[in-house]
């Protein structure tokens, strides 16, 4: 261990080399038969990600996630709590000015078009608080909305007429989309230049290469990164586990944590260890949409915590029947890590304030406005 950490990047590259050299010549697998058949993808074959949680303990049944509910044992909390939600207005705050300066100096604010197909409650409520969260910072915004029932063109049209459209900056097409509609069909056909979700192929690919600049980085990596930076936690060089890779967070998540110099693993549904892979991690970011799936003793101690998750879960004491849950186990969390996200108040509102911050460099490099 010495040896690696004080030895040159040559001597590294050399000692990499004759591990690969080791690696090939040691065990010798028979490779039969050979995998040529083209029903055998060598992207691997397409299976459904259904997360099995294997912990032996149930979670505390009390899903309470502020920790002023939790003064019983307030002593044993270790971890900062990370206000998203104070950040996410800080930042709110700046675009606020900025859209006005735009306003004043050249006449024009920054618009979003919001594409909503069907009727999920979910949806309608995210697609209302982004839309209520556009007008606080003076940002336009126009809403399409169209039957679950639709055709696809109906739903190719609309963003194409807000493609052609110059006065629109930002196209978000909020997902999930109906069953029957070819989601990549359509994600393809946003406007790359409008593209504020940053979902296009074009964007997710020069955010995985070095020395290339997407346009937008999606919006929901890009507040993990943010709240991480915010908290000044360092994260050059160090462990960073993702859980979760969905094209929308898991996947941009693990790239742009790489692009931040962390050592980056990603651990799914069909990792055999993830508590244990987990727990060597400095920084954990949360995504794979499962309550309470990330317990406490998958932390190691002093990690620091973003949890994604916002998974609805039964609680009749609230108003609509169930209140929102993150992926990480928060009541233990709290006592083994050194900073953790709440949710809700956490990753949610900043992934808000991200879309804003989109939508304004949008408009701005739209009209050359700095
Ligand atoms: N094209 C597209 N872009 C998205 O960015 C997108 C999407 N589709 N589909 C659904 C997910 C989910 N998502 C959230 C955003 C904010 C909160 C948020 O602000 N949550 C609040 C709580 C909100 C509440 O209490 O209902 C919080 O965590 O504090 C949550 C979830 C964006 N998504």
């Amino acid at each position: 261990m010495m040896m690696m950490q004080r030895s040159s990047p040559q001597l590294w590259r050399k000692m990499g080399l004759k591990a690969f050299l080791f690696s090939t010549c040691s065990s010798t697998p028979s490779l039969s038969p050979p995998l040529v058949n083209k029903s055998l993808p060598i992207l691997g074959p397409e299976l459904p990600e259904v997360w099995i949680p294997n912990s032996s303990s149930p979670p505390p049944t009390n899903n309470r996630r502020s920790p002023f509910i939790f003064n019983h044992d307030a002593h044993e909390q270790t971890a900062v709590v990370i206000d998203g939600k104070l950040m996410a207005d800080e930042i709110r705050s700046v675009i606020a000015d900025e859209v006005s300066r735009m306003k004043s100096a050249i006449g024009k604010v920054p618009r979003l078009a919001v594409i909503l197909v069907g009727e999920r409650k979910d949806s309608q409520t995210y697609v209302r608080n982004k839309i209520k969260a556009c007008q606080e910072v003076g940002i336009m915004s126009v809403m399409t909305e169209l039957p679950e029932d639709c055709a696809e063109s109906e739903v190719l049209n609309a963003v194409s007429s807000f493609n052609e459209n110059p006065a629109v900056h930002g196209i978000l097409v909020q997902l999930p989309l109906p069953q029957h509609m070819d989601e990549e069909k359509i994600l393809n056909v946003v406007s790359l230049e409008k593209d504020v979700d940053g979902f296009h192929p074009l964007n997710i690919g020069n955010l995985a290469m070095t020395g290339r600049e997407p346009l937008f980085i999606p919006c929901t990596p890009k507040a993990c990164i943010e709240l991480l930076l915010r908290s000044n936690v360092e994260i050059m060089g160090k462990k960073a586990v993702v859980i979760g890779r969905s094209n929308i967070v898991g996947l941009p998540t693990s790239l742009l944590l790489q692009r931040h110099h962390a050592t980056v693993s990603v651990v799914h549904a069909f990792t055999k260890n993830p508590e244990e892979i987990t727990r060597e991690a400095d920084i954990v970011v949360s995504a794979a949409g499962v309550a309470n799936l990330v317990r406490g003793n998958w932390l190691k101690p002093g990690a620091i915590v973003i949890d994604v998750g916002t998974n609805p879960v039964k609680d009749p004491d609230s108003e609509y029947g169930y209140s929102l849950t993150g992926d990480v186990c928060y009541e233990e969390a709290v006592k083994v890590a050194s900073a953790i996200t709440p949710v809700p108040g956490g990753v949610g509102p900043m992934t808000i304030a991200m879309l804003l911050s989109n939508t304004l460099d949008s408009a701005k490099r739209a009209y050359r406005f700095t």
